[in-house]
């Protein structure tokens, strides 16, 4: 059994980690930290891990840290990771982080986006968590920065489009939206109830939103070119479930080519993209508790332009689902191990 630790254990993810990893059968949590809930039994922070997980949080340091597991996720807010992480790694561990200290390699784009990096020098050492891109790189690597939630979504559904040229890069306009545990367990006035239920809104339009930098890093490396993106995020009164819809000029060979095909050849080995068939809309619903990501294609009849659609749990393939995949290929574990569990529906 290998020991996990989860650094952040009383947030959304951090309970999402434990939830996952209490049917996984290769390791066992042995520590879980948080500052509020030191002293308090993590299945009396979240009732729903009652029988499931028996750990007490902890207000631990990272000395105390590194004596109590070999493999640790820091799901913490960016900037409180990279005061952690560096120690971890000089102690031998090995890292999956779910924040986004590490996945955005030039350390000038982060701090432009974020704010200054106190180890920009572990930048190259870290490899962008998104198995179905980077598989071999994750296999091999002791950092792995977890994608963020929306970028997962979007970067899966474009990607072989990209790298192909089925689509022209300078049209992509990308319209997602989200359930409120994206933005974590921290009270806010912008999560209420009265905030949130009846109605949906967008916010930080116009080229705003932090996950822009990841999206674009990624889908320039797909495409081969720099590749800037229109992106809207609109928060929704849900728990859970991200739905991207996107849109892009298709090109003359995007235009001749069965996309369907491509995109069936390009995922029918992965584990947990389902592809559906072309018209068929995934929907948050179908996801839901899941580490699938659902996608599906289809050509607007009366413009050029294609549509795709992605569906994810952002807890879940948007976060902590994902990385359990990330650290079963780092560890040399069956990677869909413990992530099996079919979305729960209704
Ligand atoms: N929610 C989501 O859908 C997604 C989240 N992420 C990322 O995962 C990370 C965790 O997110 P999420 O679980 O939603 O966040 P939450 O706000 O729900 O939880 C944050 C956790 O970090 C701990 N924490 C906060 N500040 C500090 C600090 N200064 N020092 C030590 N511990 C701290 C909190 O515990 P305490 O305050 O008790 O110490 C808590 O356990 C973030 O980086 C987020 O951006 C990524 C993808 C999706
Ligand atoms: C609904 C909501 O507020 N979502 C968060 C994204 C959460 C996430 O995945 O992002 P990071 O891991 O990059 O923090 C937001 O828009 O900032």
């Amino acid at each position: 059994m290998v020991r996990v630790g989860i650094v952040g254990a009383s947030g959304y993810t951090g309970a999402e980690l434990a939830r996952l990893l209490a049917g996984h059968e290769k390791v066992t949590i042995t520590a879980a930290t948080s500052r509020q809930y030191a002293g308090k039994a993590l299945a009396e922070v979240f009732p729903n891990l009652r029988k499931r997980i028996d750990i007490t949080c902890e207000n631990l340091t990272t000395d105390e840290l590194v004596e109590r597991a070999d493999f640790f996720f820091t799901a913490v807010p960016h900037k409180t990771a990279m005061d952690v992480v560096p120690q971890l790694l000089a102690a031998g561990k090995k890292v999956v982080d779910l924040s986004a200290d590490f996945r955005i390699h030039d350390s000038t784009t982060y701090e432009e986006w974020y704010q200054k990096h106190t180890c920009p020098e572990l930048l190259d050492q870290a490899v962008y968590g998104l198995p179905e891109l980077y598989r071999e790189q994750i296999r091999q690597t002791r950092l792995t920065a977890n994608p963020g939630c929306y970028p997962t979504s979007v970067i899966l559904a474009l990607a072989p489009l990209l790298r192909e040229e089925m689509i022209d890069p300078a049209t992509l306009i990308v319209d997602s939206k989200s359930g409120t545990s994206g933005a974590g367990r921290a009270a806010s006035v912008g999560t209420l109830f009265c905030e949130v239920a009846d109605g949906f809104k967008p916010y930080k339009v116009g080229g705003t939103h932090r996950h822009i930098p990841e999206i674009e890093q990624e889908l320039s490396i797909a495409a081969g070119q720099p590749v800037t993106i229109s992106f809207t995020p609109h928060l929704l009164p849900l728990s859970r479930g991200i739905l991207s819809t996107i849109y892009a000029a298709l090109t003359d060979k995007g235009r001749e080519t069965d996309l369907q095909a491509l995109y069936e050849r390009v995922y029918r080995e992965e584990p947990f993209v389902r592809l559906l068939p072309s018209g068929t809309p995934p929907a948050t619903q179908h996801v839901r508790g899941s580490n699938y990501c659902d996608l599906s294609l289809q050509k607007d009849r009366r413009t050029n332009r294609l549509i795709v659609m992605s569906a994810i749990d952002n807890i879940v393939k948007g976060a902590s689902g994902q990385a359990i995949q990330n650290m079963n290929l780092m560890n040399g574990f069956p990677e869909t191990e413990g992530l099996l569990g079919a979305p729960f529906f209704p």
